[in-house]
């Protein structure tokens, strides 16, 4: 059976070999647009014709097709397309997969959620397929994905168009431990990675071999050649044969000469199907944005959310905290709708869970832009963008979460007024981005700060949540490269105030800012996400401003979350009522167990600052009880005064006590600071005598006298402590190394008594 199997898979290939080799479209063609004579019925009559003619020695042009099965494709691979539905082709199916088919190298480009996935597994499975590829040929394709998520997203696709051909293949990704990965890895065929992954194995599993790849896929490939990952293609690159196809695609491609050099294409077919397009997004997308003062962005995402509680909506933050913050506390207020976060920090098996629960459910998702390249989650009605994209590109992507393949999709990005040049980048016309502007009704914004103020009080956790939001989010803007768009010193400083109370804060929290990008951490870019920190060593300045008071522009007709008449511009697909669904009753805010009615409104005085934040950096600064320059926030913190907090006795009474906790916090930091910079130093002190006198015995152990040699007994057995315990000498010895322990030990501790 096996041996006929073969015998038939390889007639197969032969045909399939001569029929690309003979019906290859020209370099550098498009295919025509699909013939008015394309009805179902009739594209499968002429597919069968197609195929027919292939088999009878006329091989026909397939740079044309417009169906899979019109295409030199496996039957297997064709099989497992009709059953999973596949069918007719996207456009970037049509123009990529005639030219990959046949060997060239591909460059794709085209709009988010239109199919690329398939114009890339389909030529990995049929090259390795004419290549009679098996287990013991190891790895023949590694395909580059920039997150685990989406790396098991393509797996998935792999598997189910490959499940009639016999490659080994998986997702590397962190759910098995790194060993089982070690054993397995070179018997796998595809690989499907982020970059970090598969350098970890260059650099760590013995005998990894890639020396016979065929063919190297990149997607997203503009993010996988970014700055980010950098260091790791490179590596790749310089790991696998020269001689091989590659295929790059992304919604948002890479033009950079550059960024191409690296991955050394051969002659390749620049696809870009929707370049002449009118839009960079989706058809089906319509697309909104609102300007939002920072302070009121939890209120109006809390009354967006209540007012499409029959929705499945996905919201972007900025970073970890602030998604875990968001996610817990509107848990805690309860909408209405079921409440799921999804962030970097999770598990991958976490992640899957939540990712299949979305799916599934009417339900608000919490992410961070882990969720914004890439992942196909099916019927997603909203995006909302609650912070500010990092670029043009990355906004393209998430809104690319909803209206995929032919399926409609609504989009909402909060802009603060600070950061309106984004808005300009986003209507400017080569971002091809059709987005109205609304403004919303405050007067029907529900104000839920006193709530959110209320929940902090009753789970004091979250306040460190909330105050670890709020730094994290300045620092996500701070950190930011794109300084027309993201500058903190366009923030007044009553709006950092007014933020951190919105977020239920008594005090705005004190920051420190990095200046260097040396010294930002591995953490906060993880938290943050931000993917590359281009800023040098810079001013921060702040300058209080009178606040421009978006929301008491009560505009006409142009109220995204209450319209009173729909907006015909707006109305792209059966207009905005739709979107405006009216708010569903009997779904009131209602809290845990809390009393909300014994909260009272909570004024935020604005109190005028006095401190002069205009000047540079260098002609003014201030400096910590321990000699470090303080940033200008921090200082701006500390003008909070008392006034900002709520005015009910309960909650004057905890926030009195969380400023003592937090003072008394900052003491103990120093103090545990000042002891382990002692405590290094003591360390270090030790380390050196313990040198200095295993000098002592070596210079010892080279005298020849009989008494010295008496001596060295007790000395070689000293340095044999250090290095082998076992034997008696060293046990012997073994006690005068304890009892330097013990010593140490002891200093440590009366330093620690010292400082307490
Ligand atoms: N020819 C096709 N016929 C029907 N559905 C298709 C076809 N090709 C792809 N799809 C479906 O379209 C959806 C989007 O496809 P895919 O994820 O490949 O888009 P993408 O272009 O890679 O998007 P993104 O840029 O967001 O990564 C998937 O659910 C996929 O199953």
């Amino acid at each position: 059976m096996a041996k006929q199997s073969r015998a038939k898979d390889g007639d197969e290939i032969r045909l399939l070999e001569t029929w690309i080799d003979a019906g290859k479209p020209l370099p550098g063609t498009k295919p025509p647009p699909p013939s008015e004579d394309s009805s179902a019925a009739n594209a499968r009559g002429r597919a069968r014709v197609v195929v027919a003619k292939a088999a009878a020695g006329e091989y026909s042009d397939y740079g044309a097709s417009t169906r899979f099965d019109e295409l030199p494709l496996s039957t297997k691979t064709k099989d497992a397309l009709r059953q999973q539905g596949y069918k007719e082709m996207s456009e970037i199916q049509r123009a990529a997969l005639p030219h990959a088919l046949c060997g060239r190298d591909v460059l794709g480009a085209a709009k988010t959620g239109s199919g690329k996935t398939l114009a890339f597994v389909i030529p990995v499975i049929e090259k390795l397929y004419r290549e009679k590829w098996s287990q013991e040929d190891g790895v023949g394709c590694i395909i580059l994905s920039p997150t685990n998520d989406l790396a098991g997203q393509i797996w998935e696709v792999v598997r189910k168009v490959g499940k009639h051909h016999n490659f080994s293949g998986g997702a590397i990704v962190k759910r098995t431990g790194i060993e089982q990965e070690k054993e397995r890895i070179n018997s796998l065929n595809i690989l499907v990675c982020t970059p970090g992954r598969l350098v970890q194995h260059f650099d760590e599993t013995p005998n990894f071999d890639c020396s016979n790849l065929q063919i190297l896929v990149l997607d997203e490939a503009d993010q996988i050649l970014d700055q980010n990952f950098k260091s790791q293609v490179d590596i790749i690159i310089s790991q696998i044969p020269k001689v091989r196809q590659t295929l790059l695609f992304s919604a948002t491609q890479t033009k950079s000469v550059k960024d191409l050099a690296r991955v050394s294409l051969k002659n390749p077919e620049y696809i870009s199907v929707h370049e002449q397009a009118i839009t960079a997004t989706p058809d089906n997308l319509e697309q909104c944005a609102m300007i939002v003062p920072l302070e009121q962005k939890l209120n109006m995402l809390w009354s967006f959310i209540k007012r499409h509680l029959k929705s499945k909506i996905l919201v972007f933050l900025s970073s970890v905290k602030q998604v875990k913050f968001v996610y817990e506390i509107f848990k805690k207020l309860r909408p209405g709708i079921p409440l799921k976060c999804m962030h970097g920090r999770m598990k991958y098996e976490v992640q899957q869970a939540i990712v299949a629960e979305f799916s599934e459910s009417t339900s608000v998702l919490f992410s961070t832009d882990i969720f914004a390249r890439g992942l196909d989650i099916g019927n997603v009605d909203w995006v909302v963008q609650v912070d500010c994209p990092e670029s043009v590109a990355l906004y393209i992507h998430r809104v690319g979460r909803t209206a995929r393949y032919n399926k409609k999709g609504k989009s909402l990005i909060f802009l603060c007024p600070e950061e309106e040049r984004m808005l300009e980048k986003l209507k400017a016309t080569e971002s091809k981005i059709p987005i109205n502007v609304r403004k919303p009704k405050v007067e029907q914004l529900e104000q839920i700060s006193q709530n959110v103020a209320a929940v902090l009080v009753k789970f004091p956790n979250l306040q460190q949540l909330g105050k670890r939001a709020f730094v994290t989010y300045l620092k996500s803007v701070y950190l930011q490269g794109d300084k027309e768009v993201f500058d903190l010193s366009r923030f007044s400083a009553e709006s950092f105030a007014a933020y951190a109370s919105s977020l239920g804060l008594p005090v705005t929290p004190k920051i420190r800012f990095v200046s260097h990008k040396k010294n930002v951490s591995k953490k906060d870019m993880e938290d943050i996400g931000v993917k590359q920190m281009k800023h040098k060593a810079e001013v921060i300045e702040i300058k209080p401003q009178v606040k421009r008071d978006m929301l008491a522009d009560d505009g006409p007709d142009d109220d995204i979350l209450y319209p009173k008449k729909p907006n015909p511009d707006a109305n792209i697909y059966g207009g905005l009522d739709e979107i405006l669904s009216p708010k569903v009753p009997g779904a009131d805010t209602h809290m845990e167990a809390e009393k909300i009615e014994e909260l009272v409104a909570r004024p935020l005085k604005k109190k005028k600052l006095k401190i002069n934040m205009h000047r540079p950096v260098g002609t003014r600064v201030k400096y910590d009880d321990e000699g470090n320059a303080i940033d200008p926030l921090a200082s701006l913190a500390e003008e909070v005064g008392p006034e900002d907090v709520i005015h009910k006795d309960k909650i004057l009474q905890r926030y009195a006590e969380m400023l003592r906790e937090m003072q008394e916090d900052d003491k103990e930091d120093k103090a545990q600071h000042k002891k382990s910079l002692q405590e290094k130093k003591f360390e270090k002190k030790m380390k050196l005598k313990r040198r200095r006198q295993e000098e002592t015995d070596a210079v010892s152990d080279d005298s020849g006298s009989e008494s010295d040699r008496n001596t060295n007994t007790s000395s070689k057995g000293k340095k044999k402590y250090f290095n082998n315990s076992d034997d008696d000498e060293g046990g012997h010895a073994a006690k005068g190394g304890d009892l330097l322990a013990q010593q140490e030990a002891l200093a440590l501790k009366l330093l620690g008594k010292m400082h307490h």
